[in-house]
């Protein structure tokens, strides 16, 4: 029996994917592979496809013995969702659509999916929990939050049980060096940060000095990305042992401000880069913190590496040993490093 990682070639899936060879499972991964980086899935089938294709997905579901799917396939940046509202709805929503009648047609009824601190918009306190408020500040919220109605109504109607992730904010790399995150273009605080570092982009911008927040930068509750792949295992495995469906946070409870997070970059790097003041990014919330107590009670979710400074220690030993990421001219670089 197969767990189906829909993009799993991302840099969280990929990730996941690493975890679960760990747990030595049979892994089948989908993923449309424009963002996804083929280097950076360690193990199990690649599928290169859209889960919008309901030929690819009935294919997928016929050669291979699917007993649940983790669905992280999406578009996901806050800014680019307020410009193409349409294409978020038509990738995230459709495609989640789709993906949900294969598996209804299939009989296959377990999905853990990757949702957002993106659902909550502007918090009506802090740390949040999981039953607070739900006004999405943009687009990409709003197509997570439409996702996750969507999965309550079907478990009603056909019985496909979920665990909803809402991630925090996601960041480091996995600690055998060989995956991490690789964006074309990188849109994330710390990446870009150390971009900067590596002197790969004249600075780093700050959005917005003028909120209510200690120093004026957004407030955010960074999460180490193997510690999310791991909320990952306890998730499919719950499901599989006859667990109800459940949302969970995944945050660290402690928030960082841009300029906290940006002067943590100069210190774990001890490089100097110049940092510019812009105006605030449409759709930003001032603060996001998560209460992360329901995982931790209900799925024994313990993050093991959830100091700021170790999670850009992380990120900056990927970053500096792959200044290119996965494929701009080092693929044989790391080929060989894998092989090894
Ligand atoms: N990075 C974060 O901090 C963060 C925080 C909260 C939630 N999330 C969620 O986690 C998931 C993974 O995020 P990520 O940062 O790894 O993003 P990513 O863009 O690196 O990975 C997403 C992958 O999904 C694939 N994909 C997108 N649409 C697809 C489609 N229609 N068919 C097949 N494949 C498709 C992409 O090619 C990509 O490889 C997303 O659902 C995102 O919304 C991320
Ligand atoms: O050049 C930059 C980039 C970002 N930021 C700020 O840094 C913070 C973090 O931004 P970013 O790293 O882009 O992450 P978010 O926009 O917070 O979104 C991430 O975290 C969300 C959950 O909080 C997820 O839903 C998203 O998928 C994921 O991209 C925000 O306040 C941004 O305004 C800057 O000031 N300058």
């Amino acid at each position: 029996m197969a767990i189906l990682v829909c993009g799993g070639a991302g840099y969280i899936g990929s990730h996941v994917v690493a975890a679960l060879i760990e747990q030595h499972e049979e892994i089948v991964v989908i993923d449309r592979m424009a963002v996804g980086r083929q280097y950076a899935v360690l193990g199990g089938k690649l599928y290169n496809g859209d889960l919008n294709d309901r030929v690819m997905l009935d294919k997928i579901f016929k050669e291979n013995e699917i007993e649940a799917v983790i669905h992280l396939s999406a578009s996901s940046l806050v800014g680019e969702s307020m410009t193409q509202p349409l294409e978020y709805y038509r990738n995230n929503v459709e495609g989640t659509l789709r993906l949900l009648e294969a598996m209804h047609k299939h009989c296959v009824d377990n999905i853990v999916f990757s949702s957002t601190a993106a659902v909550y918009g502007d918090p009506e306190r802090i740390p949040i929990r999981e039953d607070d408020r739900k006004i999405p500040r943009n687009t990409y919220g709003e197509t997570k939050l439409a996702i996750e109605r969507m999965l309550h109504w079907v478990e009603q109607a056909h019985g496909i049980k979920y665990v909803i992730l809402r991630y925090f904010n996601v960041a480091g790399a996995h600690d055998n060096g060989l995956i991490g995150e690789d964006h074309d273009p990188e849109t994330h605080l710390i990446p870009l940060a150390i971009q900067a570092a590596l002197g790969q982009r004249e600075n780093i911008m700050i959005f917005g000095d003028d909120y209510s927040t200690k120093d004026g930068s957004c407030i955010r509750d960074y999460v180490h990305v193997m510690d999310v792949a791991e909320a990952h295992l306890l998730a499919v495995n719950s499901l599989r042992n006859g667990g109800r469906s459940g949302v969970y946070n995944l945050g660290n409870s402690e928030g960082f401000t841009v300029k906290e997070v940006i002067e943590t970059v100069k210190k774990v790097t001890g490089l100097a880069f110049p940092v510019q003041i812009a105006s605030r990014r449409q759709g930003d919330p001032a603060v996001l913190i998560a209460s992360p107590e329901l995982i931790k009670d209900e799925l024994n979710w313990s993050p093991k590496r959830s100091s700021l400074e170790k999670m850009v220690a992380s990120a900056w030993e990927w970053h500096r040993t792959h200044p290119n990421g996965y494929a701009k001219g080092n693929e044989e670089t790391w080929q060989k490093e894998s092989q090894s």
